[in-house]
């Protein structure tokens, strides 16, 4: 049985469509959904969270259905939203006292074990007793994950968990996700491929309310087959090329760079074909130019 399995799903903001009939079915595993800013990943998030009400489509989570038995649901999931408050007063452990009690852990000691679990799966034993003010926004993220993990849900969901924390702080993070989603769903969303690219099992991209790509990591890459071209130029060049094509990445040697262009045809005298990887099949479809 799939843990979500999501059909013809449709979301109307007044007269804005943000989600316009999305299909998607997730496994046990790290599925990553991509999308840039505004594609609708917060949206999709908050309605399997039961969070917010949907217009039309169908929702199952472990096999129940989201608008009949959306209180079971509920309990079989962790969330850690966007923007994610601390009280700051709080120690860690404090916090998660209080999380562990608004989620119904009632009895003293089963609530001290749980959350003496969540805080050894997150590496924050040591941290535990110290005010959140004083935390790292990485240390927060942690803490974050921690309260999503109280219960022991199946399913887990994240939304741009990365965004603000420094290179080490993210890689950190996502070496955690990688771990918990050996035992679990982890459904994360982000605009950053590399925050998934180690350890995702599935991938969707979700462009102005349409999902445009779910499949692998290595199919997603695929999308920009043939399209993708390097190219070494003068460095005074950029801009005159920038204004015709569309530059994926560009990396300085001396006084040159090498541009990595994506083109349906040789872009620049001397480009070669190479390779595509994960980011240009990413590029491919927010640009429109993907293998279909
Ligand atoms: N309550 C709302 N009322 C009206 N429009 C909304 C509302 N919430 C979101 N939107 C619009 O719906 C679209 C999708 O928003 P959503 O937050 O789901 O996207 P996102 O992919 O999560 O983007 P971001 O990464 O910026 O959070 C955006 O155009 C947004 O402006």
């Amino acid at each position: 049985m799939h843990t979500v399995e999501i059909a013809g799903l449709r979301k109307v903001y007044g007269k804005f469509h943000a989600l316009k009939g999305i299909d998607l079915k997730l496994e046990p595993g790290l599925f990553g959904l991509l999308g840039p800013n505004g594609a609708g990943k917060t949206t999709l998030m908050q309605i399997v969270c039961t969070l917010l009400d949907f217009d039309a489509g169908q929702v199952l989570v472990h096999g129940l259905d989201l608008r009949k038995e959306g209180h079971l649901i509920r309990g079989l999931l962790g969330y850690l939203p966007q923007h994610f408050n601390l009280p700051t007063q709080f120690t860690g452990k404090e916090f998660l006292h209080y999380a562990a009690s608004m989620k119904g852990l009632s009895d003293r000691r089963e609530r001290q074990q749980q959350v003496e679990r969540v805080l050894q799966e997150v590496n924050l034993q040591d941290e535990a007793n110290k005010r959140v003010k004083g935390y790292s926004g990485g240390m927060k993220r942690r803490l974050g994950i921690a309260q999503a993990l109280l219960g022991d849900p199946k399913l887990i969901i994240v939304d741009e968990p990365t965004a603000g924390l420094d290179p080490a702080e993210r890689i950190r993070f996502r070496n955690l996700i990688a771990r918990l989603s050996a035992e679990r769903t982890i459904l994360l969303s982000t605009h950053i491929v590399s925050d998934i690219e180690a350890s995702c099992d599935q991938a969707a991209v979700l462009l102005r309310g349409e999902l445009k790509f779910q499949g692998s990591l290595q199919e997603l890459a695929a999308k920009a087959e043939g399209l993708v071209y390097e190219a070494i130029v003068p460095a005074n060049r950029y801009e005159e090329i920038e204004k015709e094509h569309t530059i994926i990445a560009s990396r300085k040697e001396h006084s040159d760079l090498i541009l990595r262009i994506l083109a349906g045809a040789p872009p620049l005298q001397g480009a070669e074909l190479v390779k595509p990887v994960v980011e240009d099949g990413y590029m491919s479809i927010l640009r429109g130019m993907e293998h279909v």
